[in-house]
């Protein structure tokens, strides 16, 4: 910037397109580069400076605040333009036509809607211009390296389509002005304080950085009016304190707010300097010492160095209250002193104040009272609360009468193990009521690290409680029910074994002294009363087993699942979601329809999703006509009063419940008033299908997948319960090998090899086609797969399926539609007794399978059946694979094995 151009009043033409500055101050000789990508101001850019050859043409520079304030400038008011979305790409308003007049501030009704021109800005012009193209999209963008020029003040704001533009007026004097008002003795004397405090700065700084130099030589040349506005913008200021200046016309306020914030600029540099210097006297070697003493340093300068301490009393205060043992109070005051010791910022006082306050947060003495055990109110109870399930609350009242005679009983713990949404978690929470205990559940599925139950040693960077300490810091009583969810989901890897630290947990002999890593001393959990919960009891520790005493539920009738959803889930559903069955009424042949049609479930959570769902969509139509009862209130109150008083138009019920309709003209105003009868929405299959969609299973199912050759329905075990799978088998040419899928376990694997094996060695016996038994044996490849294969599976139960399906693809016969297997298989055709016969049974009557076919040794599980199960279900039992194969067919099937039964 050469001296003596900028604020030559000649230069500046009357109007002046203008580019908005967003919450920031361009001062006239101070330069800033700015990168351009707002459509309006690109516009700008390239109709004003790009296409224009004009190297010295002017744009005007003016401030924009974001927000609805007074400016704090030296008597400015502010020019405000409403903004339709209030965003900053719209401050050129293309919306907006004509022009705002600066004397007008207008205001919309909505603050956040406002945008307000500064009515003072500076005239700059660019000083290099460059130009940048997005490859693909074409977008371009420009980079500007701006000179403030000369103040202005604006007139009038112009729109027109592209930008804004404004009629000015010159603020700045020229310099035969400028130079007369130097010479008023105010200015003159403001003049030399000012340059005598920038003086003062430019040599501080000099000493770090010789470049300031050339600064002390402009600092000598140049008129201080000027050097104001250059100085000020290259501090760190305010914006207001940068409007301030840029308001600031006048020469004597100009050079006032300068010099004062020249002088606090200096300031602070001395104090820092000062800082350091102090600090510097007492350096050792250590770093973190430094850092300490600049800290007390500063904070002995500020005068605050109290708030830290009192805290730290006020946790102390607390722990004395909370009733440590002896022992634990001794190692908190050690921690105490330590943390006394060390400064706020010093790596490390955090987490000993974390510590501290966990120490101050156990419940170390508060326990729930605990109340006489009422045995009929807790049956009664359990009764309300649970459909069903007798054995297992048979169970649970044995537990509370022994817990009732003797308190501090050791028994076992009871876990209850079933499929998801059996009810296992509610039964928990239904025993720590009939208690009067808190209730607190730990999920403890996926856990794989023993840190996580019992806390990382405070060491480790972030180390944390493990969950037991954390669930009873947060129940706040150290003898809650504690339900250990999902304890089989734990495994063990090279982090440790969780089930260790459970074994500790659960052990009556360990657990008064339960030893959190993190912790650090002995937290007595013998108070708790743990209760588990488990999908299946196969993948538990044999150890841990040993501590439980196992309740199964397994899965729930379809006429079970029924009597929960009328009585219990569609209840407590409705009241959930602040609707009663005045709002929605759910027939009971609606709810059989959502457990055939929309759930293949052993427990009832999806069904209660399902009911959720339709509890939503008849809360959404209640409130909808809340609110249209309240418009109308709201819009003729004469009219709905009339309608309250039983007056209003025809049509009104009996029932005196009245909702108004209001129709609008398209203006917002109402052109009738409508009465109709609040009607509860009655679910049908049409409100089923609108709000859960079409049937996710429809019956027919097997009949479909069973129709082709090579596919058998068998019954499997998995952690959600018993299900119904399809086996699929298909050849292909090959050499004889085995091709296996969906997502299948060892044991599975192996007995389909079994399977293979046995079919190969009897083609002839069981009568296959000549040309596919010798295919069979060495020129195709077998290929089975497992759908439906996001459940891993595993387990030797699906052997004689196995059988059955690549029976059925060479035989080219299909299985019998309505029937389904489970058995595993030797190599001989002896047909092995399976687990989960129950569960199995259930999933093949929800599926609407009628024959299951079970290996004879587990006649004796037909008892756990529910009779009306079993009535409508024919159950053929099987000793050997031909037996399975003879059921699984059609009559006059042309195989029959030779040896029958
Ligand atoms: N026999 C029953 N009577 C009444 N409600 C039941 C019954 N069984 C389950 N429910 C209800 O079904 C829902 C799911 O039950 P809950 O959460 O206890 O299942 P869960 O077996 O613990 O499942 P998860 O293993 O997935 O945690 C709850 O609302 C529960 O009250």
């Amino acid at each position: 910037m050469a001296e003596g151009q900028v604020g030559d009043a000649s230069t500046l033409p009357p109007v002046l397109a203008i580019l908005p500055f967003w919450n920031k101050v361009l001062l006239p000789g101070a330069i800033v580069k700015i990168r351009v990508n707002a459509p309006a101001s690109v516009r700008l850019i390239e109709q004003e400076l790009w296409q224009k050859e004009d190297k010295g043409r002017l744009i005007g520079v003016l401030p924009l605040h974001d927000r609805l304030e007074q400016s704090s400038s030296a008597g400015s008011s502010v020019l405000s333009s409403s903004s339709p979305q209030g965003t900053r790409t719209n401050v050129h308003g293309e919306k907006e036509r004509g022009a705002v007049n600066p004397s007008e501030t207008q205001v919309s009704k909505n603050g956040d809607d406002l945008i307000q021109w500064h009515p003072r800005g500076v005239a700059a012009r660019a000083l290099e211009l460059e130009q940048e193209v997005e490859k693909y999209t074409g977008r371009v963008t420009y980079t500007v390296m701006l000179e403030g020029w000369c103040r202005f003040g604006v007139q009038e704001l112009i729109s027109n389509s592209s930008y804004k533009s404004a009629r000015i007026t010159q603020l700045d004097r020229n310099k035969a002005e400028t130079e007369q008002a130097e010479k008023d003795p105010e200015v003159h004397v403001l003049s030399r304080q000012f340059k005598a405090v920038a003086g003062e700065l430019i040599s501080l700084l000099e000493q770090k950085q010789k470049s300031f130099g050339r600064t002390k030589v402009i600092l000598e040349s140049w008129p201080a009016y000027r050097l104001a506005d250059i100085f000020v913008a290259n501090f760190e200021v305010s914006f207001e304190e940068r409007l301030f200046m840029l308001d600031a016309v006048d020469l004597r306020q100009r050079l006032s707010k300068a010099t004062e914030i020249v002088a606090r600029h200096l300031q602070t540099i001395k104090v820092a300097e000062k800082l350091s210097a102090k600090v510097d006297g007492q350096l050792s070697k250590n770093q973190k010492e430094v850092l300490r003493h600049q800290i007390r340093a500063i904070k002995e300068e500020l005068g605050d160095n109290d708030d830290d301490e009192d805290d730290v009393v006020a946790l102390e205060k607390k722990m004395q209250t909370v009733g440590m043992p002896p022992n634990v109070w001794k190692h908190a005051q050690r921690e105490l002193r330590r943390l006394r010791k060390m400064q706020p910022q010093q790596p490390g006082y955090g987490s000993s104040r974390t510590y501290l306050e966990l120490l101050a947060e156990l419940p170390w003495q508060v326990a729930s009272e605990e109340r006489e055990i009422d045995l009929v109110a807790a049956k009664e109870r359990l009764d309300s609360e649970h459909y069903g399930l007798s054995k297992v609350k048979k169970r649970i009242i044995e537990y509370l009468a022994v817990r009732k005679l003797k308190p501090d009983a050791r028994g076992p713990v009871l876990c209850f193990v079933g499929p998801p949404g059996v009810g296992k978690t509610s039964l928990a929470s239904s025993i720590a009521g009939a208690l009067g205990r808190k209730f607190i559940r730990l999920s403890l599925g996926g856990v794989r690290d023993e840190a996580d139950i019992r806390g990382h040693r405070r060491t480790y960077i972030g180390s944390m409680p493990g969950r037991l300490i954390d669930g009873i810091k947060r129940v706040g009583v150290n003898n809650p029910v504690m339900l250990l969810d999902e304890i089989d989901k734990t495994g063990a890897d090279v982090r440790g074994d969780p089930a260790s630290a459970l074994l500790e947990v659960l052990d009556p002999e360990q657990n008064k002294t339960f030893n959190d890593h993190y912790l650090n001393v002995p937290f007595d959990v013998s108070k708790v009363v743990f209760l588990a919960t488990a999908n299946r009891v196969q993948t538990m520790s044999a150890p841990l087993l040993d501590r439980m005493e196992v309740i199964e539920l397994p899965g729930y009738t379809p006429e079970e699942k029924l009597h929960i959803a009328m009585r219990h889930l569609i209840p407590r559903v409705l009241d959930q979601h602040g609707i009663t069955d005045q709002h929605v009424r759910i027939p009971e042949s609606m709810v059989e329809l959502m457990i055939s049609r929309y759930t293949r479930e052993a427990g009832v959570r999806n069904l209660e999703r399902h009911i959720a769902a339709l509890a939503r969509a008849a809360a959404v139509k209640v409130a909808e006509k809340h609110q249209s009862e309240r418009v109308a209130r709201d819009m003729q109150p004469e009219a709905s009063q009339a309608i309250e008083q039983g007056q209003g138009s025809a049509g009104l019920g009996d029932s005196g419940e009245v909702e108004l309709v209001v129709e609008a003209d398209g203006r917002g105003r109402e052109v009738a008033l409508q009465s109709v009868a609040m009607e509860p929405l009655l679910v049908d299959e049409a409100v089923l299908e609108q709000v859960l969609g079409p049937p996710r299973f429809d019956g027919k199912e097997a009949a479909e997948r069973v129709a082709t050759p090579g596919v058998a329905v068998g019954l499997v075990w998995t952690a959600v319960g018993g299900e119904v799978q399809f086996v699929e088998a298909t050849t292909m040419i090959g050499k004889g090998n085995l091709h296996l899928t969906g997502q299948l376990g060892d044991v599975i694997k192996e007995s389909a090899q079994i399977a293979l094996t046995w079919v190969r060695a009897r083609a002839a016996e069981l009568k296959l086609p000549v040309a596919e038994a010798g295919s069979l044996m060495k020129e195709r490849d077998v290929h089975i797969h497992f759908p439906a294969g996001a459940v891993p599976k595993d387990g030797p139960s699906a052997g004689v399926t196995l059988v059955t399906a690549l029976v059925s693809l060479f035989g080219k016969r299909s299985v019998r539609a309505d029937t389904a297997m489970t058995g595993e298989m030797t190599l001989r055709g002896l047909v092995l007794p399976v687990g989960g016969v129950k569960d199995k049974i259930l999933a093949a009557h929800r599926c609407g399978l009628k024959r299951v076919i079970l290996p004879d040794r587990n006649q004796k599980d037909l008892q756990e059946v529910p009779a009306a199960v079993l009535a409508n279900m024919e159950i053929l039992l099987a000793k050997r694979m031909e037996d399975v194969l003879h059921h699984a067919f059609e009559e006059g099937c042309p195989w029959q094995p030779a040896s029958r039964l």
